[in-house]
C-alpha cells in the first residue's frame, strides 16, 4: 500500500441505526464512521446485517431509527438515485449487468447520471450532444484501460467468465466517478488469481482516484490485507471496529466470527 496515502476527515457517519423487517431486527443501534480515502471492510457471519448496512448507506433501506450524514449533511431519508447523484456508487452481491450488452455499453450505463442532455436537447442541439457523447466515451475508455479489459470491450458480458464480469461491474460503478464506492462481496466465487487481480484493482482505485471504499467480504485474508479498518457485525449488532490487528485480537470477534468455520 502507498505509504503516502492520507486518510482524511469523516465523510460518512451513521448514528444509532436500527432497522427491522417485520419481526426481524436486521440492525440494532449501529454507529460507524467512514473516513475520506480509507478502505473500510464490514465483516460478520451470514445474516449479520452487512448488506442491510450497505443498503442503509446508499438509501435503499430507510432505518426506523438513527440517521446518516454524508459529507456533513444529515439525511433523514435519501433515495438511491440521490445517493448516486451525490457520488455514492455500488456493486452487488449477485452481478447486476446487462448480459446481452457489450462490456463497453455496460460500463457506459454507469455514465447515465452524468449525462446532461435530454431527448429534446438531443434533437435540437446535435453538435452539443455529440460532444457530450465523445466525452463520456473517452471516460469509459479510460476505465477500460485502467481495468485492463481492452481485449473484451466489444464482448457481450454474458459470455465472460465470472471473475471478469465482476471486474466489468466494478468498471460500471467507476464510470459514475464516485467519491464513495460500496462493494458487496467483490470477490465472492472467484479463484485465487481472480481475487488477487480484484484486490489490486481495489487498491489502485483507492490510491489513484482517492476513492473511499466500503466493502463487504468473507475472505478474511483479503479483508486483513487491504483494509485500513474493519467493522464487525454479529446478529445486527456491532461487536468490533478497529485496525485489522485490533479486530484480529478482539475476543468477541474471535468468538463470534473468526472462531467459526465460516
Ligand atoms: N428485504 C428483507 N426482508 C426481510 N428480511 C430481510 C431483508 N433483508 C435482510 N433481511 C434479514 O435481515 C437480516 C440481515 O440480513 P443481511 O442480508 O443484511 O445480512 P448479511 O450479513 O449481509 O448476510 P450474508 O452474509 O448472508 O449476505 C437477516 O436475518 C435477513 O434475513
Amino acid at each position: 500500500m502507498n505509504p503516502h496515502r492520507k486518510i482524511g476527515d469523516v465523510i460518512l457517519k451513521a448514528e444509532n441505526i436500527s432497522l427491522s423487517f417485520g419481526g426481524v431486527k436486521a440492525l440494532t443501534n449501529i454507529s460507524l464512521d467512514v473516513r475520506e480515502h480509507e478502505i473500510c471492510a464490514i465483516i460478520g457471519p451470514n445474516g449479520a446485517g452487512k448488506s442491510s448496512m450497505l443498503n442503509v448507506i446508499n438509501g435503499v433501506y430507510h432505518p426506523q431509527e438513527g440517521r446518516v450524514s454524508y459529507k456533513g449533511h444529515v439525511r433523514d431519508s435519501m433515495h438511491a438515485h440521490e445517493a448516486a447523484r451525490h457520488g455514492i456508487a455500488r456493486t452487488f452481491q449477485n452481478i447486476a449487468l446487462f448480459k446481452g450488452m457489450s462490456v463497453l455499453d455496460n460500463i457506459m450505463t454507469g455514465r447515465n447520471l452524468k449525462m446532461h442532455t435530454n431527448f429534446l436537447q438531443q434533437a435540437l442541439y446535435w453538435g452539443a450532444t455529440q460532444r457530450e457523447e465523445i466525452r463520456h466515451r473517452r471516460k469509459v475508455e479510460e476505465i477500460i484501460d485502467f481495468l485492463q479489459i481492452e481485449n473484451i470491450r466489444k464482448t457481450p458480458v454474458g459470455r465472460l467468465p465470472y471473475g471478469l464480469q465482476k471486474r466489468v461491474e466494478l468498471g460500471r460503478a467507476l464510470a459514475a466517478e464516485p467519491t464513495l464506492l460500496l462493494l458487496d462481496e467483490p470477490m465472492a466465487g472467484m479463484n485465487v488469481e481472480e481475487k488477487q487481480d480484484m484486490c489490486r484493482f481495489i487498491l489502485d482505485v483507492n490510491d489513484e482516484f482517492g476513492t473511499t471504499i466500503v466493502l463487504i467480504e468473507h475472505d478474511m485474508g483479503v479483508v486483513m490485507d487491504i483494509s485500513d479498518r474493519v467493522i464487525v457485525l454479529d446478529y445486527g449488532k456491532k461487536i468490533g471496529d478497529g485496525s485489522p490487528e485490533e479486530v484480529r485480537a478482539n475476543p468477541d470477534v474471535i468468538a463470534a466470527y473468526l472462531g467459526t468455520s465460516h
